[in-house]
């Protein structure tokens, strides 16, 4: 079975779209703590300014405080919009403090990478522009009384505004390619190229998901495990693309066949996996003979006789050896099929 690392959450790993989402956030708030931490300390003791330091010191705890949200599993869209959140008020506090001068704009510009690949590119795109607008908004204000330094003049004001609308964009564009490339490459990562089905992989992590669903749940979990019979023949006879066509179409049979739940995959070769949750033996030996007559009834349409035989197993108790408990008992069971003539099911209890 795969080792997923989970490093920063405890049901996110590597290979879940958040995962960099959660390493970011982690990142953020580790910086919070140690810079407010370090702040808050030197304005006790170099600074002689502890009022100053008290809010370093509420900001440092709150941070902690989404840190150990996050790693013991908390909820990652609200810690998305929790530290984009936090990192704006900081943000703009210091805008306030500094009365919009120069400098505290320049810190601006490191939110809209942030917010976007934290709230993705629309909600990103609104938040930003709307945090931009704000502080457009405020240095015009500041500007007319006169308040901000003598750095600052409408023209700058201008460049800010222009720098502001084209980040806005760029980083839409970029934050809207960078998911739709991990989606897709998500896609190949888990597809057979074949049969398009779910690949071997994907069904290592579904098996292990759904087993530790069912520990929870005490539901049955049933594996129909399907070979395709002769198939050395057809390949022999027909050649290798024919082959293929054959693995095609038993793969479209076996989907069009089994319940919206069930999880269908290559097992590998001429092999396919189907996962049932909440099943029992006798409805995963119900199933398992529909498919049986269905892939039966291909071989008639395209005059080419393909039959498989199939192996069952059925979990109800679960621990940490049930997973591979339930892959052995089906494939042989799978074998016993064969042995008893193919193109039948043998199913069992794997406990
Ligand atoms: N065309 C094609 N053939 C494949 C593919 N993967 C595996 N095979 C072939 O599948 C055949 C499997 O043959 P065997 O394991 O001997 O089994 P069988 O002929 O199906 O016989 P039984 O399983 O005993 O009924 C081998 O000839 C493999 O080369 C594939 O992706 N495409």
């Amino acid at each position: 079975m795969m080792n997923v690392r989970k490093k920063f959450h405890p049901h996110i790993g590597v290979e879940n779209p958040q995962y960099h989402q959660v390493s970011l956030i982690y990142s953020i708030l580790l910086i919070m703590v140690v810079y407010f931490g370090l702040i808050g300390t030197l304005n006790i003791t170099l600074f002689d300014a502890p009022q100053i330091a008290l809010y370093d010191y509420i900001g440092l705890v709150l941070a902690s405080i989404i840190l150990i949200y996050v790693s013991r599993g908390g909820n990652i869209h609200i810690a998305c919009w929790v530290v984009t959140c936090a990192l704006v008020f900081v943000l703009m506090a210091f805008m306030h403090i500094a009365k919009g001068n120069n400098y505290s704009l320049i810190w601006l510009s490191i939110l809209p990478p942030i917010a976007f690949f934290l709230l993705g590119p629309r909600t990103g795109f609104i938040f930003t522009a709307a945090v931009f607008a704000y502080s457009g908004w405020y240095l015009y204000g500041n500007l007319s009384a006169g308040t901000v330094s003598t750095t600052m003049s409408l023209g700058a004001l201008f460049n800010f505004i222009e720098v502001a609308t084209a980040q806005l964009f760029i980083f839409r564009f970029y934050e809207r390619s960078r998911r739709q490339a991990y989606a897709q490459m998500q896609k190949i990562a888990i597809t057979d190229p074949l049969t398009k089905v779910f690949n071997r992989l994907y069904l290592d992590n579904a098996i292990q998901s759904l087993l530790a669903g069912s520990a929870r749940t005490l539901q049955p979990v049933s594996v129909l495990l399907l070979d395709v019979d002769y198939f050395k023949r057809i390949n022999d006879q027909y050649g290798h693309l024919k082959g293929d066509d054959v693995l095609v179409n038993v793969a479209k049979t076996i989907t069009d066949n089994v319940r919206a739940a069930d999880i269908v995959g290559r097992w590998g070769g001429e092999e396919f996996l189907i996962l049932c949750p909440n099943t029992t033996t006798d409805e995963a030996a119900q199933l398992a003979e529909r498919v049986r007559q269905a892939v039966g009834a291909m071989g008639v349409e395209n005059e080419l006789a393909v039959t498989v035989s199939i192996g069952v197993a059925t979990a109800q108790q679960f621990n940490d050896e049930t997973g591979d408990r339930l892959l052995s008992v089906a494939d042989n069971n799978m074998y016993l099929a064969k042995q008893a003539g193919r193109n039948q099911l043998v199913a069992s209890l794997t406990n």
